[in-house]
């Protein structure tokens, strides 16, 4: 074991060596190009693509020299071009007000680009052996060495509003305090005010989450550190915790200021899953971030926004109170939002007359604010392509196929039908909800599709926190997850598999009223569940701990349950139908609605 361990890592450091050399013959033939002929002209007109999202500029510390890099917003990136005179290009960004970024100092093209890449391999090399040394002997290879600076890089939000944000009303109240503090900061010391520390945005891919964060940060007009989860995860054990040490330190010297990280779930999975870089690594990282969180006070004037789409495999740690204590979901838009969003980004894009924003809006259903960007910019291309000044209806057609195609892998395209149907499946659950008292009332009753499969959701109120379920309430759960499949049938007089999961659900709890919790008159207070889940021991054949006649009885009663259920559900909606049909209209309209919309439904 420690044999092939050692020859295993000898290989790693040959292999960085050959890297290395590798690199700095590439290094320098590539810097050799780059500084080839770039005429002034052709690079003003690389810049006024309208598809750069931000120049990365390195400069020269001796020189004022240096190469700049074109990132657009598809994520590609440009060559990098050498420029004279760095200051010139600033000023110039400045002016046409585009997004930069200075990167690390990069010294010339002289002996030093292949001296330090030797220097760097050999302590690598040396690192790695360490490592492996420190490991074998048990111990924890995190103060072996420090390369790990942070990669967050201080961008210019100058530009950034909430006016940029369309929709999202709540998210950006919510944020307005924020903002206020990082202004003002002394307001709320004075007063003993506890601003939070950590915002966790959590939303789908493209939603804005990002855009929110910069927005804030130009709101308030303080520095924007940005860094991605990802960043902080490096093989070696230690560097993330010291690139998280590294960019706080930055942070303190800039407050008030804005960190964020982008898919802090990289770094804040919950400790022991081990999906993804390596256990130690991860942990001490987070572990660090941590550290930093506790360790600065509530108002030294950092606010650190985090982004994730996967909530639940965060570590509970980061959501305790002084961490993460604040969670805005940023859900994708409604009708109106994206109506909205199409609004703010067809701004500089000509639209012909035969464009109507708001059926574009109505046929975008569960495109998020990047997908209608998107949109717009790939039907802008097609107009430019065929030499027309406008863009038409047909270009927006067109580039949905192509726009929808590409999201189609996360979350397909709904036809009308399946919006109907869906409506109608929300609105049955929604009116159940309302009708029977151990539930209810509804918050919120949803047609946009979420991307995790659901077609549309219906969620009542938070209740209070009870650590008991009713008997009554278990079947009023179970009543109101049948209402979706019967307010289908009753309206289309044909089913969909749309409610399957509401019938696994339904089963479940059904199920586990007999044999978990004594709730069947018939079997009595047994569980008959043994040690194995209830699943299992059916499934694959485990040992049962009841006999075959006991083991209809209990199928019995689960179907018994799901039939009175059943009867209750339909004869409930059947008896506010004109409810259903008013609800499905209005979801059909605004794909969203609140509590006051859906109580008023029933007033006449
Ligand atoms: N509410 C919105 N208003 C205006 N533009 C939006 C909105 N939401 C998204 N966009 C557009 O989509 C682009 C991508 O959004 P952003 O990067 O903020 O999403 P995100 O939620 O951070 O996604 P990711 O999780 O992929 O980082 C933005 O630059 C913006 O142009
Ligand atoms: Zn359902």
């Amino acid at each position: 074991m420690k044999n092939s361990n050692q020859q295993q890592f000898r290989f790693i450091v040959i292999l960085l060596m050959a890297f290395a050399v590798g690199g700095m013959i590439f290094s320098v033939i590539e810097k050799r190009n780059a500084a080839g002929g770039m005429s002034r002209s052709r690079f003003i007109q690389l810049l006024s693509d309208t598809n750069v999202e931000e120049v990365i500029i390195s400069q020269n510390s001796q020189t004022p020299t240096g190469s700049v890099r074109i990132q657009f917003k598809d994520h590609s990136l440009s060559q990098d071009y050498y420029v004279s005179d760095v200051n010139s290009v600033i000023h110039y960004l400045e002016d046409k007000n585009i997004d930069y970024v200075i990167k690390d100092i990069e010294k010339g093209n002289t002996i030093a680009d292949i001296l330090v890449p030797l220097i760097l391999t050999v302590a690598a090399a040396f690192f790695v052996l360490m490592l492996f040394q420190s490991r074998s002997s048990g111990a924890s290879g995190s103060k072996m060495m420090n390369f790990g600076k942070s990669r967050a890089r201080l961008s210019n939000t100058n530009k950034f509003n909430f006016k940029m944000v369309a929709g999202l009303n709540e998210e950006k109240e919510e944020l307005e305090e924020v903002v206020d503090f990082l202004k003002n900061p002394a307001k709320y010391t004075a007063l003993g005010a506890r601003i939070p520390k950590g915002i966790l945005l959590v939303g789908p891919p493209g939603t804005g989450k990002t855009l929110l964060a910069k927005a804030v940060a130009g709101e308030a007009k303080v520095p924007f550190f940005s860094i991605s989860g990802s960043d902080f995860v490096e093989m070696f054990v230690g560097v993330g915790a010291s690139r998280v040490r590294d960019l706080f330190e930055d942070a303190k010297r800039h407050a008030p200021c804005i960190i964020f990280i982008d898919e802090i779930d990289a770094v804040a999975r919950h400790r022991g899953s081990g999906l993804g870089g390596s256990h130690d690594e991860r942990e001490q990282t987070l572990n660090q971030l941590l550290v930093e969180m506790d360790g600065f006070g509530v108002n030294e004037g950092i606010i650190i926004m985090a982004a994730t789409n996967r909530p639940d495999i965060l570590d509970n740690a980061i959501l305790r109170p002084g961490r993460f204590d604040r969670k805005i979901t940023v859900s994708r838009p409604d009708i109106g939002g994206r109506e909205e969003i199409l609004k703010i980004h067809s701004k500089d894009k000509p639209l012909g007359s035969d464009i109507d924003i708001h059926e574009v809006a109505k046929g975008t259903s569960g495109f998020t604010g990047a997908d209608l960007e998107n949109l717009l910019n790939e039907a802008a291309i097609l107009t430019a392509k065929s030499g027309r000044q406008f863009i038409s209806k047909n270009d927006i057609d067109e580039s949905y196929i192509k726009v929808g195609i590409g999201r189609e892998k996360k979350s397909r395209i709904i036809s009308e039908k399946e919006r109907k149907i869906t409506a109608y499946h929300e609105a049955g659950h929604a009116i159940l909800f309302r009708q029977l008292p151990d539930v209810g009332p509804v918050h919120t009753i949803s047609i946009i599709p979420t991307g995790m499969g659901a077609a549309g959701y219906t969620m009542p109120k938070p209740g209070e926190d009870e650590m008991f379920n009713s008997k009554n309430r278990l079947l009023d759960n179970i009543v109101v997850a049948l209402g979706g499949r019967i307010a289908e049938e009753i309206k289309f007089n044909d089913i969909t598999t749309g409610a399957s999961s509401d019938i696994k659900q339904a089963t479940m709890t059904a199920r586990a009223m007999v044999m978990r919790y004594g709730m069947s008159e018939k079997l009595g207070f047994i569980n008959y569940e043994g040690e194995e889940e209830i699943l299992v021991s059916r499934d694959f054949g485990h040992e049962k701990i009841y006999s075959e006649k006991t083991s209809a009885m209990i199928d019995e009663e689960v179907r018994n349950i799901m039939e009175t259920c059943y009867k209750k559900a339909k004869d409930i909606i059947t008896r506010h139908i004109d409810v259903l049909e008013k609800c499905a209209d209005l979801l059909l309209e605004k794909e969203k609605i609140g509590y006051e919309e859906f109580e008023a439904l029933f007033d006449d």
